[in-house]
Formats: C-alpha cells, structure tokens, sequence
C-alpha cells in the first residue's frame, strides 16, 4: 500500500532543487516510487563483480528489494542473463578469464535491451584494465558510474589518451566536482549516463547535470561502498529503464540517505555498514523527503 506523502519542512525545500516539474519535492517523490518500484517488483539482477564487494553488494541490494544473483560463468550467462532485469559489470578483481564473460553478457543484455551498468574501478591502474573498460564501454552501459578519479580517466583515454592520468589504488584522488567536465564528454561519446560519486554525486547525460548531496565522508572508509551503490543504480535501472538519469540519481541520493541515517547510530566504519544495510531496509517515505537533496548543476 502506498504511503501517504508528509509536507516537506521549509528548511529542506532547496531554491535550485530541480526536477523535470520544477517542483521541489518532486526528485524525492521520484526516489520514493522508484525504491518502491523495486520492493514490489524484486527484479533479478546479475552482477560480474569483484570478491571484495560480491557479500555487500548482494546485501546492499536485497535490502532495497531486489534479488542479486552473482552469477559469472561463461557457460551459464545464455541460460541465465535472459531472466535478469539489468546487470552490473564491475572490473575490481579483473583477470584475463572474466573478461570474456563480462563481454558475453552485455553484448546479451545490448541485444536484449537489458539495461547494464558499469563500475570502472581503478580504471587506469593498468593497460590492461583500461583497455577492457574501454571494450565495455563500447557495448553500450546504460550507466557509468565511477569516482571521481575513475571518470576523468575512462573519459581522457577516448579524448587524450596520452594524457591518461595513471592511479594506482581504488580510492579517488579528485574531488566529484572536478570530474564534471570528464563525465560530461564520456557521456556525449558513450551514450550512457555518467555518474560520478563523491561528497556531491554527479549524474549527467552530456547536457543535463543534477547532484545529489547526500551521503557521509565516512562511506568511503567502507570498502564496496562504491560498488554497492552501483548495483543499486542497475536495480533501479530495472524499474526504469527508459529514464536512466532519473533512476542514477534516485539510487544515490537512496544510498546517501541511508548513510546519514546509519551514522545516527554508527560508531565507526564497520557499524555504519550494518546501519547502513538496515536503514536501507527499513528506509520510509518520510525519511526520505526530510533528507533528500538534489540539485541541478547544469
Ligand atoms: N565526502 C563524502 N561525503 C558524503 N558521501 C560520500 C563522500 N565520499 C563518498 N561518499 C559516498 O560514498 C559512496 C561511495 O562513493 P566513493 O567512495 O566515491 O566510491 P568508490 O568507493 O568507488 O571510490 C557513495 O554513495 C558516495 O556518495
Ligand atoms: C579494494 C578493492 N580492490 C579491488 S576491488 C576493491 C573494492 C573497491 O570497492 P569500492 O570501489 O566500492 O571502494
Ligand atoms: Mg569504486
């Protein structure tokens, strides 16, 4: 049953809060329908990611409803990537022999017009992980979604490839804010939405750029956290395939929201994950609206 909608307090209505109604409350009204979306719905979604992320991530999304499936066998992705709502792509642990099933199953989900996600983590941390990133971008991700040190470079190795910046760990160097420009031309080259995660999360198509403010400095002390915020992006993704930019930043702002509200009760990295998943759960209409904040940036 839907839930009634609480008035938003003055002190949360943003002057350039922005959305395609030029309402204020409507981006949170979009993260609710869309969180609920996914609750009613509980879409399948296949996510190739590294050992490090596979336990948050699976959790991460079955906290906000939907049914993760880590699934990333060569011999299995014909049978199985079909009944699967979006998949996620991430290259944290790549090696030579999941390239190939990365490849195999968006190149499924392209012919299929299964939306697919992907997170270059620590992108230019080698040729090699480059150069496969690169080959996925080509296959069409309906989103991109890095941070800020991960965009500039996957955006410079199609424009400036000499200039590729290399970074070593999977952490960002750069500030979101600085990575705006770079998401803007690896949008406009790929085709995707290009999300950019940071203290302020970045979402553009090329054209548009909406960020969304919440989250705490804290998640980045919790490995995956990037990761799982991706998966979540592809749940969303899910439920709405044809407004992929609107979905981007529904799942951030969803995920941000549920790290200020984990923090209430976090007394470091470790606690604020397990609030983190529970708030997920638990997170109401209220809750949102009193939090969300996002604002255009265009
Ligand atoms: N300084 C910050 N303040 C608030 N939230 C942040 C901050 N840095 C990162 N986050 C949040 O942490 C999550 C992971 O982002 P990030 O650390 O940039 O990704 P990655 O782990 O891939 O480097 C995102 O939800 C992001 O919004
Ligand atoms: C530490 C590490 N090493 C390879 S993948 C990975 C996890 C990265 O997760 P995130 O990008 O979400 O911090
Ligand atoms: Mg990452």
């Amino acid at each position: 049953m839907e839930q009634q909608t609480q008035p938003i307090p003055a002190t949360n209505i943003n002057p350039k809060a922005t959305n395609n109604h030029n309402q204020p409350s409507s981006w949170a009204k979009k993260a609710w329908r869309l969180l609920s979306d996914v609750r009613a719905q509980s879409p399948l979604i296949q996510c190739i990611t590294n050992f490090v992320s596979m336990d948050l991530m699976a959790n991460t999304l079955l906290s906000a409803g939907a049914s993760p499936a880590m699934l990333h066998s060569l011999e299995e992705l014909n049978d199985f990537t079909p009944c699967c709502r979006a998949l996620c792509i991430n290259v944290g642990t790549l090696t030579p022999s999941w390239l190939p099933s990365m490849k195999a199953a968006a190149q499924l989900c392209s012919q299929l017009d299964t939306p697919w996600v992907l997170d270059p983590v620590a992108v230019s941390a080698s040729g090699f992980r480059l150069k496969a990133c690169m080959e996925l971008v080509e296959l069409k991700p309906a989103v991109i979604r890095g941070n800020g040190s991960e965009i500039i470079a996957l955006s410079m190795a199609f424009t400036q490839p000499s200039k590729v910046s290399i970074v070593k760990g999977t952490d960002s160097i750069h500030e979101s804010v600085d990575a705006v420009e770079a998401a803007k031309l690896l949008a406009k080259s790929s085709g995707a939405i290009v999300a950019v995660s940071g203290a302020t999360d970045i979402v553009t198509d090329g054209n548009q750029v909406v960020g969304a403010h919440n989250g705490v400095a804290l998640m980045q002390k919790i490995t995956a956290t990037g990761c799982s915020v991706t998966a979540l992006i592809a749940a969303f993704v899910a439920v709405d395939k044809i407004h992929a930019l609107d979905a981007a930043v529904s799942a951030l702002a969803v995920f941000g929201v549920t790290g200020e509200l984990g923090m209430k009760n976090a007394k470091g990295p470790a606690s604020l994950r397990m609030h983190l998943i529970d708030a997920l759960h638990g997170l109401d209409e209220a809750a949102l609206e009193s939090h969300v904040n996002i604002t255009s940036l265009s």
